[in-house]
Parts: C-alpha cells; structure tokens; sequence
C-alpha cells in the first residue's frame, strides 16, 4: 500500500502540492485527475521518490519511499514524456534495465513483445511519440514493478493503444496484484479503467472516492409532484446536490441510498417517480459544483 500523509511541495513562491493525505491500496487503479497546474506531476514524482517533500511522507507498505533503493526496485515512474539513453533501441533498453533490475523478466518482455508492433532494434529517438510510449509501458512492465505510476500514459496513444494498454493493466492488476496510479486530465478515459479517483485543484485533493461507492450513492430523480409544495419539502428530508425544474417535472441529484431515496419521494405519491443512474461525469460535476469548483476543464 501506498500512503501519501499530509504531502506539501513548494517551488519557489508556487505551491505545488498541499497537504495531501491519500492511501493507495494494493491492487487497487487509482486516476488522479486535475486541470492545468493543478500539482498532479508534482505528486507523482513525490509519491515515486523523485521529490522530497518540504512536509509530511510517502510511505510504501510502511517503508519511506524517499532515497530508499529497497523501494525503488519494485515502484516504477512513467513520465509523460519517456526517457530514453540518446541513441538506443529497445532492444538495447532492455538489456540495460534487465542489468539494473532484479525484476527484470525476460519472458514477460517476449510476451508483451507479441502486442507491441514495435521494431525492437530502431532506435528509439526516431519514433513517434506514442511509439516511445508504447516502448515504456513494454518496457515498464517487463520489469514486473508491484506499483506503476504513471503521468498522463495514455496522451500519444491511439484508440486501439490505449484499449491494449488498458487491458495489460487489467491482466496485471488481477494476475499478480500490480497497483497503479495514473494521471489524466479526462474523466471519461479514466471512468473504465479506475477503481478509485482522486481530484486535484491547486495543490489540494479536493475529492478521493472508491468509484462503486460514487456510483451506488447518488441517484437522479424525475417526478412530478401532485403539490408544488412538495418540491422544497423534499429538500430537507434528503441530501439534494442539484435541483432544477423542466415544465412540471422536476430533477434532482440525490445522495444516499436508493431505496431510502425512492421511499422519500413516493412518500409524496407523485404523479411519476423514475430513478435514474448517473454518469461518472456527473457525479463528479454535481459533487464538485457542491464544493464550489467548475470542472469543466476535465471533462474535455
Ligand atoms: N520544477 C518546477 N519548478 C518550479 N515550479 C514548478 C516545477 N514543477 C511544477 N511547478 C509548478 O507547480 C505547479 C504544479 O505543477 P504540476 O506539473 O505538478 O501540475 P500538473 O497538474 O501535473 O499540470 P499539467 O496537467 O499541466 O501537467 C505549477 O504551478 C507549476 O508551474
């Protein structure tokens, strides 16, 4: 597990990251999502090692992750933009991290090799973007980490990349429990892949939620009352995240539970009561609207 305690990281007169408390369980997908600047790389790279925070820890099942070797074989960083030695194929990567990494496995590398059509002796400074993202994740995963972090992946990939690359994690995570985190600036590319989500604003997390939980627990309600008074009696016997009205009928996104939340309304015994599933999208935007923030940028 990882676990990510009261983190800050400043650069200069920017804070980057602040106060970020946030356990990472084993097994787990988590997507870390955010706008521009929103301090997301910031805590990868500190999550990884790769920063020191000015305040609080990273632990990896209980060990600090920071200048700690012990660690850092079995916790991979993926940048947004793969580093590779000048000059070398992947060929000549994987020799270098099968020297370098005890988890190095060869058949895996052999096996991933079938679903990557990659040459493995061009070198890798002439190809595409998403061709060196590709080479990463091979490469990456032939190293069997037991955490991968990522930073925005799937970018330069292609749709059907990105479905194979969606798949390798899956297989990973159910075959030999691999954790991942991964960041992206799309709630719909993170919805089918994620169990859990994290939302960054400013340096702050502003939402952490398991998405079955999210899903189970907010509902929208169509009804049309019999009395319009019913309309705001409602309101306080219920969480109502939003509210608006079309010609008779009425909406609302309620939080808790389904079967109380039917009950509630029926109580009033409208005209027509339907209880409809939300996206993962809206929830977010109804939860982050609760909170006061627009989220519009990430939903792209
Ligand atoms: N090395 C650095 N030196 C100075 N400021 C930095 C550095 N790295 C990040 N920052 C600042 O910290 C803030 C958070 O940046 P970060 O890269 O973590 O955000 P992000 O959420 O990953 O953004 P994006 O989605 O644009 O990649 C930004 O204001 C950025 O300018």
């Amino acid at each position: 597990m990882i676990e990510i305690r009261e983190v800050s990281k400043r650069f200069q007169d920017r804070q980057a990251v602040a106060g970020v408390t946030l356990n990472i369980h084993k097994g787990s997908i988590f997507g870390l999502l955010g706008s521009n600047g929103a301090g997301k790389t910031t805590l990868l790279k500190t999550a990884a090692g790769i920063y020191r925070p000015d305040t609080g820890t990273v632990l990896m099942d209980g060990a600090p992750v920071y200048e700690n070797p012990d660690i850092k074989r079995r916790l991979w960083f993926m940048p947004d933009y793969p580093y590779f030695f000048p000059q070398a194929t992947i060929h000549q990567m994987a020799r270098f991290y099968e020297s370098v990494y005890e988890g190095w496995n060869g058949n895996r590398f052999r096996e991933l090799g079938e679903l990557f059509p990659l040459d493995v002796k061009r070198k890798l400074n002439r190809m595409s973007k998403g061709m060196r993202q590709q080479a990463a994740f091979w490469l990456a995963l032939s190293c069997m980490p037991d955490v991968l972090i990522m930073d925005e992946p799937l970018d330069g990939l292609d749709p059907v990349m990105r479905r194979l690359v969606k798949n390798v994690l899956f297989q990973e995570v159910a075959e030999r429990g691999l954790t991942a985190v991964i960041s992206s600036h799309n709630l719909r590319e993170l919805e089918d892949l994620c169990d859990h989500v994290g939302i960054m604003h400013n340096g702050e997390l502003l939402i952490e939620k398991e998405l079955d939980e999210l899903k189970s627990d907010t509902h929208k309600v169509q009804v049309a009352f019999r009395d319009e008074r019913h309309e705001s009696a409602i309101t306080s016997r219920l969480t109502i995240l939003h509210q608006e009205k079309r010609g008779s009928v009425c909406l609302y996104i309620v939080k808790g539970e389904q079967a109380r939340t039917r009950q509630a309304f029926a109580a009033y015994q409208p005209y027509v009561l339907d209880l409809l599933p939300l996206t993962l999208e809206e929830i977010f935007i109804y939860e982050m609207e609760g909170a006061g923030y627009d989220i519009s940028p990430i939903l792209l």
